[in-house]
């Protein structure tokens, strides 16, 4: 086995080579490896991204030009960003040869004390692994679920109209309300124009189902609920209220605008949503709206 570390972009074959791996993964796992960041990120230039590949081949296969080892025999994958969130996955066929032991080493010796490794599903072998290196459980997120019922109606605090996201009008102002609103996240608050437009070529991408909540006075954006629908579901991808709005029942008004939008404007039976398990606000909304949870998900650190 042979393991290469490679700054973003990828080579387009190798990009859908690590696709391949996850979705072979994916199939066997009945759980996403990686995550959408990360594929979002497999694509283009990203500055501060480490790609590690690791091959079937022996060592000596890879020559200074380029990739002797065709992407055919990759055989496992991790990522690595430059917060230090990564992940990492191996081919259900090469499990249990060391290739995991060997990713984890390379985002180790990459990504130090900065390092933050997903293990979506926390799946067997996850915990196994990390304790190999003396990593510890820092993170728990939550996978909640919500199938087709009747809805509350809204309830909108005084002062605030909503309506739906205009791309290119309202990046700035969503930008700024979303620093504000996940300002002690570890990822969502630090989004930039580039992760807005990114998801605005996606598929499912539909500023029909993407509401800002705008206050009457200021103008300002207090707040939003982002929907997004794959796989014939809806996701309640990510709410946000600006602290001084927060505690109105924004939130609450929010969330059921986009969980009606979802359930009855596009007829969508399940409708889902992640959650950190420290967000104990957004976990007592979701839980008070019918959400269970289903899934979880863990990130182990030094
Ligand atoms: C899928 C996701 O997007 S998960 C991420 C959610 N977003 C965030 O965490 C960003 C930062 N937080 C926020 O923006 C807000 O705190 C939100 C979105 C979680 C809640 O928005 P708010 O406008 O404050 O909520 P709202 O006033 O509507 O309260 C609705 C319910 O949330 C819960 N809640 C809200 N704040 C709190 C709190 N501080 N402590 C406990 N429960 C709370 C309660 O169940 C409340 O209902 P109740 O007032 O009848 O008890
Ligand atoms: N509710 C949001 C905003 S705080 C949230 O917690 N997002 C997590 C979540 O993102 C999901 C992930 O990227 C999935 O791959 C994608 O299919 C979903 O649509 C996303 O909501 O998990 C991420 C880690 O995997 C995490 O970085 C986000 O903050």
């Amino acid at each position: 086995m042979t393991l290469d570390a490679v700054p973003s972009p990828l080579p387009s074959a190798t990009a859908a080579a690590v696709t391949e791996l996850a979705r072979l993964a994916a199939q066997s796992d009945d759980v996403n490896p990686l995550s959408e960041q990360t594929l979002l990120h497999l694509d283009g230039e990203h500055h501060g991204d480490l790609h590690v590949l690791a091959y079937a081949g022996e060592p000596g296969t890879l020559d200074v030009a380029g990739l002797a080892t065709t992407p055919g025999d990759l055989v496992g994958y991790a990522a690595l960003g430059p917060d230090g969130s990564a992940e990492l996955v191996v081919a259900p066929a090469a499990r249990r040869q060391g290739t995991g032991t060997a990713l984890l080493r390379t985002l180790i010796d990459h990504g130090g004390d900065k390092l933050r490794v997903w293990a979506h599903g926390r799946l067997p072998g996850a915990d196994e692994l990390a304790a190999l290196f003396d990593l510890k459980v820092t993170r728990e997120l939550y996978f909640l679920r919500r199938t087709s019922a009747p809805l509350p109606e809204i309830t909108w605090p005084d002062n605030v109209d909503v309506r739906a996201f205009v791309p290119g009008q309202d990046d700035a102002a969503w930008l700024k309300v979303n620093a504000a609103a996940f300002a002690s996240h570890p990822e969502q608050g630090a989004w930039t124009q580039a992760d807005l437009t990114d998801r605005f070529h996606q598929d499912w991408f539909d500023p029909e189902g993407f509401f800002l909540a705008v206050d009457r006075t200021t103008g300002e954006v207090a707040g939003f609920h982002w929907t997004k629908i794959e796989h014939n579901e809806g996701e309640v991808y990510v709410v946000g209220v600006s602290p001084t709005h927060q505690g109105s029942g924004l939130g609450k008004a929010l969330t059921l605008q986009g969980l009606h939008h979802l359930q009855e404007t596009r007829s969508l039976d399940a409708i889902t949503l992640y959650v950190d398990g420290t967000n104990t606000p957004a976990r007592r909304l979701y839980e008070s709206l019918g959400f269970t949870t289903t899934a979880l998900d863990v990130q182990y650190a030094l």
